[in-house]
């Protein structure tokens, strides 16, 4: 396995997508500035880029990340930039997860025709989205509301996605915020769906900037550098939001939501809470349930709190809401 030229430039992996090339490139200007040293960008297809499934079908774990890991494992890049809510939860023991950048906005949107919001669709409106777990809670949210909309499966780049209403053929598409900061389209937005009506997915909105465990003293100093552009406070809440996930022992196209975040009593953090929710998509039941703890000082703890609120979650039924692809 090749480690990194001290001298040369770095490469760094990354998808083909608008999405991915945009995160990519902020984190290749970031990296140029902890290292000193120029960044390539290395262009990689995916399982998930080619596939015209859904992800649900395709069962989701890793095919957005499985070739990318496999280009770092080979030595061909040296570092790869991952949407973190696409990232498996094991991490195999010759990479590691070097940095988790602060979370930008973690919520869904909807982007609707006529700068419509979710509460003012019209009966029947046809609502874009491939996600069980967005399906799971825009249904149950429409059912206690007395609204009537029919979620409709999609899949393809956020440009293909918002084309579908835009060519009116869906009434509105459910994307995440972050997804359409990255790439200048948030003026696009029509109704940002708050936390309690829609959680997001385990690491929404968080990058993961992933490189070999090597034992050189490359690899180190490599991994030392990334790590610098570590946001322990995200880094804290997708550890215990991705403890959730896995203690429900679910994939990333099951329909698990989850968010941590900090309650304080005026400028005093006291608090982490951890919201997570799982439901049927059809929205006739959801599992939502909270905890709270110290604010972990290590991610042990951070993950103890995520394998606390499973195993309620569990004892609520949480298991049989998941169907067969919850592995
Ligand atoms: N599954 C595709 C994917 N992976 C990450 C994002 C958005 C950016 C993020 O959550 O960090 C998206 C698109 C979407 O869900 O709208």
């Amino acid at each position: 396995m090749s480690e990194p030229h001290v001298q040369g430039a770095l490469r760094l992996g990354t998808r083909r997508s608008k999405l991915a090339m945009a995160q990519s490139g902020q984190v290749a200007d970031a990296v140029s500035q902890v290292t000193g040293r120029p960044v390539e960008l290395v262009e990689i297809t995916t399982y998930g880029d080619t596939s015209r499934e859904h992800l649900a079908q395709i069962g989701g774990t890793g095919v957005f990340v499985t070739a990318l890991r496999d280009a770092l494992l080979r030595g061909e890049v040296d570092f790869a930039v991952h949407s973190l809510k696409d990232l498996p939860t094991a991490q195999p023991d010759e990479l590691a997860l070097a940095a988790v950048p602060k979370r930008e906005d973690p919520r869904d949107v909807l982007v609707a025709r006529d700068g419509l919001r979710f509460c003012d669709l019209p009966e029947g409106a046809r609502v874009g989205t491939g996600s069980p777990r967005r399906m799971a809670q825009l249904n149950a949210y429409a059912r206690s509301h007395g609204l009537r909309i029919e979620t409709v499966p999609i899949r393809g780049n956020i440009d293909t996605r918002i084309g579908y209403v835009r060519n009116g053929q869906l009434d509105a598409v459910v994307l995440a915020a972050a997804g359409l900061s990255r790439i200048g389209r948030i003026d696009e937005v029509t109704d940002f769906l708050p936390v309690d009506m829609v959680l997001p997915a385990p690491g929404q909105g968080a990058l993961a900037i992933e490189c070999r465990a090597g034992n050189t003293a490359e690899a180190a100093a490599l991994l030392a550098a990334l790590s610098e552009l570590d946001d322990p406070h995200t880094r804290g809440a997708v550890t215990a939001e991705r403890s959730l996930l896995a203690a429900l022992e679910a994939g990333c196209s099951a329909p698990v939501g989850a968010l941590a975040d900090l309650l304080a009593d005026g400028q005093i953090v006291k608090e982490m809470r951890l919201r997570g929710v799982v439901g049927t998509t059809d929205g006739s039941t959801l599992v939502q349930l909270s905890t709270t703890g110290p604010v972990p000082e290590t991610y042990d703890q951070a993950m103890a709190l995520g394998r606390e609120l499973a195993a309620e979650m569990l004892a609520k039924g949480a298991a049989g809401l998941m169907g067969e692809r919850a592995h």
